[in-house]
């Protein structure tokens, strides 16, 4: 399965930005190697309509219902209008900021389950709760909104708070475990193995993706601050799509 790049752009780029990462990626080759950008939404219809634009169109954010007086609310047919083929829910930036509950996140899956969007479900444990060995029991409760669901293609995006941002990135060993873990979480739930994809994301560039991308289990990345950097993002990509992560993972 070919590794999977996401950019997240959070509150921040611009339509500069957008045609200087077209150019840094443009030409590369995307056969072991599947890249998306999720900016903010005003740029998702420059992104969808660029013409030297590879990387797929991918948002950050979408509303837990399909329509109605929810002012500043962007649905997910909407979306789908605009070419969005990945969108990012249950950040944790908003699951603070914004209070978003599990609910609220269960809601978000269903809309883009109904418009053929692929979910980007983003969970992990705070400092405190990986020092009390509790972060089984939260990632548990962030993917039971999975349960009981008509399996549909899904990413995981396995983000320790504590490592977003600050150049904090936990050993090979813990992100084995937890990506163990969210594994037979997922697939106990019914999801074929086909349907799933784990990424690592938590102050992930370009001079430690390789190394990430070649741990076991780790079937991409979802980065944030990197990823406003063209060359970098581009790099990243580049290493994502060298078969030789193969070998190294050996
Ligand atoms: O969505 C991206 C993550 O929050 C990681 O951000 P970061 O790469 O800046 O640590």
């Amino acid at each position: 399965m070919k590794k999977l790049i996401i950019a997240n752009w959070k509150m921040n780029g611009s339509l500069r930005l957008l045609d200087e990462i077209a150019a840094a990626t443009q030409g590369q080759f995307f056969a072991n190697a599947e890249a998306v950008v999720c900016t903010p939404a005003p740029y998702l219809h420059a992104l969808g309509q660029h013409k030297s634009f590879t990387p797929k169109t991918g948002a950050q954010n979408c509303a837990s219902t399909a329509n109605g007086a929810h002012t500043g609310e962007i649905s997910a047919a909407m979306l789908a209008e605009f070419g969005v083929s990945y969108c990012l829910i249950g950040h944790s930036e908003r699951r603070q900021s914004q209070l978003e509950t599990n609910a609220m996140i269960g809601g978000k899956l269903q809309q883009l389950k109904d418009h053929s969007i692929i979910p980007v479900l983003c969970i992990g444990e705070t400092q405190a709760e990986r020092d009390h060995a509790t972060w089984c029991a939260v990632l548990g409760e962030q993917l039971a909104i999975l349960a009981n669901q008509n399996p549909t293609p899904i990413v995981i995006a396995y983000e320790p708070i504590w490592a977003i941002g600050t150049g904090r990135i936990p050993t090979p060993d813990d992100i084995y475990e937890a990506l163990a873990f969210i594994r037979t979480c997922v697939t106990t739930m019914g999801y074929p193995a086909g349907y799933l994809r784990i990424l690592y994301g938590g102050s992930a560039n370009a001079e430690n993706a390789a190394r990430l991308l070649s741990l076991a289990s780790v079937d991409g990345l979802l980065v944030g601050g990197a990823s406003l950097n063209p060359s970098q993002f581009a790099q990243i990509v580049a290493n994502a799509g060298d078969t030789n992560w193969r070998t190294m993972r050996a």
